[in-house]
């Protein structure tokens, strides 16, 4: 049976008539859920590979694997691209970049990297709408090829890379300036050791210190928001990480920056849903990079799993879509990477509004009355509610595909434009 505008709206009113009987409001939801922007990111697209015209290696622990035909070689075909994903994803979007997608006619160095390298993607973004976030790259560069940068005991080599994230301040709050919304600007190091390391504490303290005074010059929150973001072990960094999420916490909370939690940067029993509520107790905002691992850190495309629909149950049970960042962070090159995109952004999406459709006050009532079989019921009855045909109706009304549709455009896209792209 194809799916048609008239059997989406017909399913669509009778869930909506089944929701407001369980004390839901869908239309709030999904007001609701149209104020909470996600944060794309561009590294999926191109494997994190930028537009440095001396790109080099990528390096830092972080691997991509595959060799899917069609990765964007230039600025303009990955906007291209991003176009087309962001097409097919329904609600608001935002842009994540990192220093190396720079433009520029000459090498720039990334200590020198000025707003101006950025003007054609405020131009883009600006004529969508739509608010940038950003990074410093930290790896990837002769000056970090033994996997250490802010917390180098070279002091030489520690200034090029502290004079690199106080570059990247400056272009974060340009974006911001210029598109009126907060650029979020994360820290991420590949810095560690392969094997036990004779000194735990020194690299940790230059990194304090360097964050200190990347950090010691105010910037209007209204343009601009720093984030910092551990994780436990990299490629080349299995023994010892400098940047651990115990630093990093402990930094976020003692210097006031937000704490990026990746998804992919823990113990594998640890789960970032469950670390919302602690860490928003005493940091006021945290930003997610939601991505999946598999046995590590493998960045595999998010998926609508139970971990994705924790994250997006905590947020919505927390009432802390103001102060959580929902950014993505993972990089497929096996598949296509538009599609890799659209899976991954459509599914966070889908897990926000089936949070928001929670009979939340219910729930509640339950657990203040300590009937958890009740509590227990009505989880796992909304698990086979209605609340798919809200999600067509959701893509419909925002103009992108209902169900796979959006497969065929890719694929469409993939025939014509991707697969005339030269090998990489
Ligand atoms: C490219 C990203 O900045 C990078 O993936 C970082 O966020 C990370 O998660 C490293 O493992
Ligand atoms: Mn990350």
């Amino acid at each position: 049976m194809t799916i048609t505008e008239t059997s989406v709206r017909a399913a669509y009113q009778a869930a909506r008539d089944r929701f407001a009987a369980g004390g839901i409001d869908v239309d709030a939801a999904l007001a609701r859920l149209d104020g909470v922007p996600i944060s794309m990111h561009c590294w999926q697209g191109d494997d994190v590979r930028g537009f440095e015209t001396a790109a080099g290696e990528l390096t830092g622990g972080i691997q991509v694997t595959g060799n899917h035909p069609g990765r964007a070689a230039t600025p303009g075909q990955l906007r291209a691209d991003l176009d087309l994903a962001m097409s097919l994803i329904p609600g608001p979007k935002r842009l994540n970049l990192h220093a190396i997608y720079l433009e520029a006619d000459r090498p720039v160095g990334r200590d020198e990297i000025e707003p101006v390298h950025f003007r054609n993607w405020v131009d883009w973004a600006r004529a969508r709408g739509i608010g940038l976030d950003f990074n410093p790259t930290c790896f990837s560069h002769p000056l970090s090829a033994d996997n250490r940068t802010l917390s180098h005991p070279d002091a030489g080599i520690r200034r090029f890379w502290i004079d690199h994230c106080k570059a990247s301040r400056r272009v974060s709050e340009s974006f911001g300036r210029a598109l009126g919304t907060p650029s979020v600007m994360n820290i991420w190091i590949p810095d560690g050791s392969k094997d036990l390391p004779a000194d735990r504490f020194s690299p940790r303290l230059r990194l304090r210190d360097a964050l200190d005074e990347i950090l010691a010059t105010p910037i209007d929150k209204a343009f601009h928001k720093d984030a910092v973001e551990g994780k436990l072990f990299g490629i080349g960094a299995e023994a010892y990480t400098v940047g651990s999420n115990e630093f990093y916490l402990a930094y976020a909370a003692a210097r006031g920056t937000m704490l990026c939690l990746d998804a992919g940067h823990f113990h594998p029993t640890e789960v970032v849903s469950d670390k919302l509520s602690a860490v928003l107790a005493l940091v006021d905002e945290v930003l997610l990079h939601v991505s999946r691992p598999m046995r590590w850190d493998s960045d595999h495309v998010v998926l609508f799993d139970d971990e994705t629909q924790a994250i997006a149950s905590e947020i919505v049970r927390g009432d802390v879509t103001d102060r959580v960042a929902i950014g993505l962070d993972y990089f497929d090159a096996s598949i296509n990477r538009i599609a890799a995109w659209v899976i991954g952004t459509r599914n966070m999406r889908k897990a926000l509004l089936k949070a928001l459709l929670e009979p939340r006050a219910a729930l509640r009532a339950a657990e203040a009355a300590g009937d958890f079989a009740t509590r227990l019921a009505l989880f796992e009855e909304h698990k086979s509610g209605p609340w798919t045909a809200v999600w067509d109706h959701y893509c419909l009304s925002r103009g992108v595909p209902v169900g796979g549709r959006w497969l065929d455009v890719v694929k469409a896209y993939e025939a014509k434009i991707l697969s005339e792209r030269e090998a990489a």
